[in-house]
Parts: C-alpha cells; sequence; structure tokens
C-alpha cells in the first residue's frame, strides 16, 4: 500500500537552512508531552491512539446501524455543527459522487446536513423536501445541547415522527452524544433511540474517527474499515519513536510554525485542486482554528478550491501581501478517466490537447500554480495523495490531528480548548431572553441602549 506524503522543499526555501530541522527536540518534547499526556488540555487526547484502538467488533456495530438507517431510509439527515458536522462532510463528500443528489440510483440513501445554521430558508427548503420522504435522523452533539443543532433536531424529530409514527421513527432516529450528560442523551434515552456514545477525551475537532464520523460515512455507503485502517496506518508513521525526519506530522508543524515565527508567514491557506475535497478543507480549518487561534497567536486557516478560486483569489494570492504560505493537497491519480475528444473545426484551438486526460491538464495547472506562487514569495507545503478513496483519506485526517497537536504545542497554547467560542453564545442567549441569563440580558440590553 503506498502512503500520503509530505514535500516541504518550496517552503524551506523560504526559511534559513536548518531552521526547520531546528525545532527537532521542541517537537520531541510534544510528541512526549501528547504520549505521556503531560501537556495543557491532557483530558482530550483520546484521539491520539484511537485509530489503532478502534476494534473490528465496534465497527461492526456501527455498520449493523447503518445498514438498518440505509435499508430504511431514501434519505438521512445528519444533524451536527462544528466538529460533529465537518468530518462527515469531509469524508461523504471527498468520497461521494459530486452529483450524488441528482444521481438518485437508490443504491444509496442520500445525505444531507443541517444543524450546522440557522438560517430560516434553509429548514424551511428542507423541511419542505423531507415532506414526502422516507427520512432517517442522525444527531450529533458532544454537549447535547448545540442551539443550531437543537433547533434543527426538533424540528426533524417532529417530522419524522408525524411522517412515520412515533415507533417507526424510533428505528430511524439515532443519537451521537456523550454517555451521560446532555438534552441529547436525555431526549435518546428516554425515546429508546438507538445512540453512540462520543468519548470524553475526544474533542469534537479530533472526533471524525468516533461514531460522529464513521455513522454517517457508513450509512453513505463508504468504508469505514478502510478509513480506520489509513489512519492506524498514520497512527503508526507519525509515531513518537519515528525520526524526525521521516516523520510527516513532525515536519509539517515545524515547518508552519518556523513559517510564522521566523517569515512573518500569518495565514495557511490549504489548496485542492479536486473540488471534492473543499469540505475536507472546512474540516481543516475548525482542527487547526479552533486548536491554534487563542491567546491572541495562531496562524489563520484559510482555504481555497483551485482552479476555481485562482479566477477570483488568484490575484491576492500572487501580489497581495506576503504573509501567507500554501498547503496543496494534490491528489495523484483520479478514480476516474476522461478523455479530450478530437474536434474538426477546433474553434476553441484545443486540439493539442486530444487524447489527454482532463487529469493532465489540472496537473499542469497545479505544477504551474505552485511555481508562480513560489516566484510571487509564497512558500509552498504539498501533501501528495495517491488517490481519493476511504484509506488514504484515513491517513491524511490522521497527519493532519497529530501534526495540529505538536503544532499548538510548539505554539505554546492549548491546543485541546476552544474557550473563545462561548463568547458569541452568551450574547445570543442574553439577547433571547434564555432563562438563567437574566443577568447578562440585562447587561446587554444597558449596552445596545447606550450604543443608539
Ligand atoms: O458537538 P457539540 O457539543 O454540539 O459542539 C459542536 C461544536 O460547537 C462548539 O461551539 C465548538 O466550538 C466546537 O468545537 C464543536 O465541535
Amino acid at each position: 500500500m503506498k502512503s500520503i506524503s509530505l514535500n516541504i522543499t518550496k517552503a524551506a526555501s523560504f526559511l534559513a537552512e536548518g531552521a526547520v530541522k531546528a525545532y527537532e527536540p521542541k517537537v520531541k518534547a510534544a510528541q512526549e508531552a501528547l504520549e505521556n499526556g503531560t501537556c495543557e488540555g491532557n483530558d482530550f487526547l483520546g484521539w491520539l491512539h484511537l485509530p489503532s484502538s478502534i476494534t473490528p467488533e465496534f465497527l461492526n456495530e456501527i455498520q449493523a446501524v447503518a445498514n438498518t438507517l440505509r435499508k430504511k431510509c431514501e434519505v438521512v439527515v445528519v444533524a451536527g455543527i462544528g466538529g460533529s458536522y465537518l468530518g462527515a462532510r469531509a469524508v461523504i463528500e471527498g468520497l461521494g459522487n459530486s452529483f450524488a443528489w441528482l444521481v438518485n440510483d437508490k443504491k444509496n440513501p442520500t445525505i444531507l446536513f443541517a444543524g450546522n445554521n440557522i438560517g430560516e430558508d434553509y429548514l424551511f427548503e428542507l423541511t419542505s423536501f423531507l415532506k414526502d420522504k422516507k427520512f432517517g435522523v442522525i444527531n450529533i452533539s458532544k454537549s447535547g445541547t448545540t442551539t443550531e443543532t437543537a433547533l434543527a433536531f426538533r424540528l426533524l424529530k417532529k417530522q419524522c415522527e408525524d411522517q412515520r409514527g412515533k415507533e417507526e421513527a424510533k428505528d430511524v432516529i439515532v443519537a451521537v452524544t456523550d454517555a451521560k450528560k446532555g438534552a441529547a442523551r436525555t431526549c435518546a434515552d428516554k425515546e429508546g433511540y438507538k445512540s453512540f456514545i462520543i468519548p470524553d477525551n475526544v474533542g469534537g475537532r479530533f472526533s471524525v474517527l468516533t461514531p460522529v464520523g464513521l455513522l454517517p460515512i457508513a450509512v453513505a455507503g463508504f468504508d469505514v474499515k478502510q478509513l480506520v485502517a489509513g489512519a492506524a496506518e498514520m497512527e503508526k508513521a507519525c509515531g513518537k519513536d519515528v525520526a524526525f525526519e521521516e516523520n510527516p506530522a513532525a515536519i509539517y508543524a515545524a515547518t508552519r510554525q518556523a513559517l510564522y515565527t521566523q517569515a512573518g508567514k500569518k495565514i495557511e491557506i490549504v489548496c485542492n485542486f479536486q473540488p471534492k475535497l473543499h469540505y475536507f478543507a472546512e474540516w481543516w480549518k475548525q482542527l487547526y482554528g479552533e486548536s491554534e487561534g487563542k491567546d491572541q497567536k495562531g496562524i489563520f486557516p484559510a482555504a481555497c478550491d483551485f482552479t476555481t478560486d485562482l479566477h477570483s483569489m488568484g490575484q491576492w494570492i500572487q501580489e497581495g501581501e506576503r504573509s501567507i504560505f500554501e498547503t496543496v493537497i494534490s491528489v495523484e491519480t483520479p478514480n476516474e478517466k476522461l478523455l479530450f475528444p478530437h474536434d474538426d473545426e477546433n474553434l476553441d484551438g484545443l486540439n493539442f490537447l486530444e487524447g489527454k486526460r482532463v487529469d493532465e491538464v489540472n496537473k499542469m495547472a497545479e505544477l504551474g500554480t505552485r511555481l508562480a506562487h513560489v516566484d510571487g514569495g509564497v512558500p509552498n507545503i504539498l501533501v501528495n495523495v495517491p488517490e481519493l478513496n476511504a484509506y488514504y483519506l484515513g491517513q491524511l485526517i490522521y497527519f493532519f490531528e497529530k501534526a495540529c497537536g505538536i503544532s499548538g504545542l510548539l505554539e505554546e497554547v492549548n491546543p485541546f480548548n476552544q474557550p473563545g467560542v462561548e463568547a458569541y453564545k452568551k450574547n445570543m442567549f442574553a439577547l433571547l431572553n434564555k432563562p438563567g441569563y437574566e443577568a447578562e440580558s440585562k447587561a446587554i440590553q444597558e449596552r445596545l441602549a447606550n450604543e443608539k
């Protein structure tokens, strides 16, 4: 089996010689702190050896519940936000047909997502679409109390029960939540829903390899065993005893921190040349944004889909402020083959591409872009993925998770908390006069009155 691989040559050239290697002792210390559980946030290290600890029996249990949903539902709505949403969507879109919801060949249920926004039109349109559908719901929330998810779930639960009857609804509503706490747990236990537990020591953004990601991915028809096998392989490849130079997570973490602290590169743009990876970058953004953006520090995680965004963001990247670097996720071989046809008239002048694969053009666009951006002062890290399948996506997930843990510790923050996310929630609850927020409601109303 091949492996994903990392190439930092076009980033190291922006750094003093030996700058990446100089991180070796710090990376070693970070690896040991993760392994020994001596770092800050050490109650959230359950992801570290998660892939190798997942048993075939557990995956069979996930698959069995997934099969029930697959059998009984034409549509499955996955309700969740942040870490309870992005991993599943990243993998499902990464592996699925780009037009999955239009193909409708009945082989797989259509997967839709909800609970990741509070758009009234979105929820109206979703519930309208579901009116004549046999649908099920996976309600995912670690805390079990997240407003966006709870709101969507209340609507979906009622609709599912109205359409299928309470008894049948029980078979097609599944909860993935805390073992004991939170409204989602209380509801699942009271209604008798099948449920899966999100381990206490796995934070949301590190939870894609728990039932949070595994169940929706299995429902969508993808191979969770391969996903976990790939992640387990990467767990070995990024292990603490692997030599620094050979350890992709160590090198990636060290390179980005060197670019940040020594070359003034404050923004990292993850780029793909395969639109299917759009949500993978969204998952990556949460992973790195919530882990590193704190204590007034942190590389800002951004993402672009190329070549699409070369026609909108390309100008900025080529010639804007030189505070960025790029990490390109490059897929070596596409899954499908499409050749350019001959055209007698050649009005578009594209006959020089006759007989070539579309991907040949894409690869030249990719190489041309990397060279142009490097020439323009943008360091470039390359992550090569042999092909887009569950195994390599599993590798990619673990690689980025492990590098994130190391990188956060190099930055000297707690990579495993996200205290800043609470600020908007507090204001929203105060503004909505949520019971228990009386003092905050009063204070925020006074503040708004003074601002008028
Ligand atoms: O799984 P939940 O408890 O519903 O949380 C969903 C998400 O929202 C929170 O506000 C956090 O910022 C995220 O880290 C989390 O993944």
